[in-house]
């Protein structure tokens, strides 16, 4: 599929049964930030659960950096480079940030060792990956002062902080990301949407779902509107914000 980092052709999905999802199409390019809005129940969870394999598929293929990974079960995607943030229970509470933040060094490994090349000035992994959690710190210094404190301890924000952290930790060639900012006071979802934007610059190809579709549409290069399980419009996020009738339609943004 062109090499592009994510494709996802197609996709019926849903809940054994209970169909959510009807002919979902998305693209990524490699470093774009692609935000996912829509109102409601309209299937966007359903779609990042469903690209990470936590869903039944009915039809459709998913194909990362070329590869389908359909049916490739959720524990083995990070190792093929796709991280997923849930919205909630995404850390675990009665370890240290530091210790959670070190689960990623055999997922880390992994990917480097399959990398193309695996050999950066004879540095071994774990040296690169102490260098990649010096560099996550210095992202998230909030991190770094409160390293020894159990995670069940933290704010919201710092929370959310964390679970990104340790995904990107992963090296991921693309990270989902569902509604990081939801419950969070408006400044720490600032910051945090900050933090997205400039993950994407890194060259991390980031998906977004977000309740707040105005700020994603806003630091998004692209969006995508779902509505009822399927797109109903797809384009430049300028053009979705600068849409009145999408925008007031579908995002509850008046202009
Ligand atoms: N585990 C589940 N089992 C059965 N149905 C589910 C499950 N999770 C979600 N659904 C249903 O799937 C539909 C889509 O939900 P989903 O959470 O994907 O929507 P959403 O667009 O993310 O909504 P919101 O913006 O409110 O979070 C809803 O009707 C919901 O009730």
């Amino acid at each position: 599929m062109n090499g592009l980092p994510l494709v996802v052709e197609e996709l019926h999905a849903g809940y054994g049964k209970l169909q959510i999802l009807y002919g979902v199409s998305v693209k990524a390019k490699p470093g774009e930030l692609v935000a996912i809005v829509g109102p409601n129940g309209s299937g966007k969870s359903t779609l990042l659960k469903t690209i990470f394999g936590f869903t039944t598929v009915y039809r459709g293929r998913i194909i990362l950096g070329g590869r389908d990974i359909t049916k490739i079960p959720p524990s083995r995607k990070p190792y093929l480079g796709l991280a997923y943030v849930p919205q909630v229970d995404n850390i675990f509470a009665r370890l240290t940030v530091e210790e959670n933040l070190k689960l990623s060094r055999i997922v880390f490994r992994e990917r480097y060792a399959s990398s193309p090349s695996p050999q950066k000035d004879g540095a071994s992994p774990d040296k690169l990956f102490e260098d990649m959690l010096e560099e996550i710190y210095n992202m998230f210094p909030v991190l770094r002062e409160r390293r020894k404190q159990k995670a069940g301890t933290l704010s919201g924000g710092e929370r959310q902080m964390l679970a990104i952290a340790r995904a990107l930790l992963m090296k991921p060639q693309v990270l989902l990301l569902d509604e990081p900012t939801a419950a969070l006071a408006p400044k720490i979802a600032e910051e945090i949407f900050r933090k997205i934007r400039e993950i994407a610059d890194r060259g991390v190809t980031v998906l977004l779902v977000e309740q707040n579709a105005r700020r994603a549409l806003e630091i998004a290069d692209r969006g995508y509107i779902l509505v009822q399980g399927r797109v109903a419009y797809e384009g430049p996020s300028k053009e979705i914000l600068s849409h009145p009738e999408l925008s007031k339609l579908y995002l509850g943004i008046s202009k």
